[in-house]
């Protein structure tokens, strides 16, 4: 049984996070939201969890490195900044950063990865995107994790390639570019789909999310993952075993 903290309580994920961790038999050791002492959390917890926003970070970060304990970021929009400060943390602690903790998507971005590297450059891989209207960053964190396992199995980093809100007179696609589509609206939990067009021929990859409790569990899955672990950078693979 591990005592777990949710940064971000009061919202979507952090509700569910705690449903969660009821029903896998966790302790929840309370929540954080913005203006709390994510300090006082960190030192009741043997984990914290954050879904809450990426001006967060820096502070959760010091909240987990001062209580020697490991967070789970589940937060997405984050910037380089952001993972260069997460790398930093990683020296002290475990941490797990991911733009999506489920299960399904975990294996998606196995299968990308070996689509990319099996039907190679000539393929055109494009990666759209749809969820709730209240949703604020764009593309998702899916999105953009999908996209980076497609980039890294051809041999580059994403933002090298990466083709982002095309409109108006764009001029023909880039060769071995990676784009990305994002639609919003109504209540959906996330769908994303990678696409790999080549001559004649079209594959498909597709991951529907129901219902938001899949990235709760993965992220209790991954959080009670972390404890006990030596400091380090970790990611959903290691914990699914992928
Ligand atoms: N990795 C994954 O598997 C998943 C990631 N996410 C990501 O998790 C994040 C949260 O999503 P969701 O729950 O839908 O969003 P919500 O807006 O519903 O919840 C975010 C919560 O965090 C709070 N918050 C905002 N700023 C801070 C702060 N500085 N310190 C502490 N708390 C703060 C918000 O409070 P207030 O309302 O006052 O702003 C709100 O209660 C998003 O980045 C989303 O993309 C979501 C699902 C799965
Ligand atoms: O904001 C959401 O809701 C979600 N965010 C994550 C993302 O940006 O990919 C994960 C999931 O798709 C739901």
């Amino acid at each position: 049984m591990a005592r777990i903290g949710i940064i971000g309580s009061e919202g979507r994920m952090g509700h569910a996070l705690a449903e969660a961790i009821v029903a896998t038999g966790h302790e929840c050791s309370g929540g954080a939201d913005r203006g709390d002492d994510v300090a006082k959390l960190a030192d009741a917890s043997d984990a914290l969890v954050d879904f809450s926003a990426p001006a967060a970070l820096q502070g959760n970060l010091h909240a987990a490195i001062g209580a020697g304990i490991p967070i789970l970021i589940g937060t997405t929009g984050i910037t380089d900044e952001h993972h260069l400060a997460i790398d930093h943390a990683a020296q002290a602690v475990p941490v797990l950063q991911t733009g999506n903790t489920s299960l399904g998507v975990t294996l998606l971005a196995h299968l990308v990865g070996e689509a990319a590297k099996r039907l190679g450059p000539d393929w055109d891989i494009e990666i759209v995107e749809m969820h709730h209207r209240m949703k604020v960053d764009a593309p998702s964190g899916t999105a953009l994790l999908l996209g980076e396992a497609a980039a890294a199995a051809r041999g580059t980093h994403l933002s090298a390639v990466m083709e982002s809100g095309r409109d108006g007179h764009t001029g023909a696609r880039a060769e071995g570019a990676i784009g990305f589509a994002a639609l919003r609206g109504g209540t959906i939990a996330g769908e994303h789909s990678v696409y790999f067009a080549g001559e004649q021929e079209r594959l498909q990859l597709t991951h529907l999310a129901e219902n938001r409790m899949i990235f709760a569990n993965g992220a209790v899955k991954g959080a009670a993952w972390l404890i006990g672990r030596d400091a380090g950078r970790y990611t959903m693979q290691d914990v699914l075993g992928l």
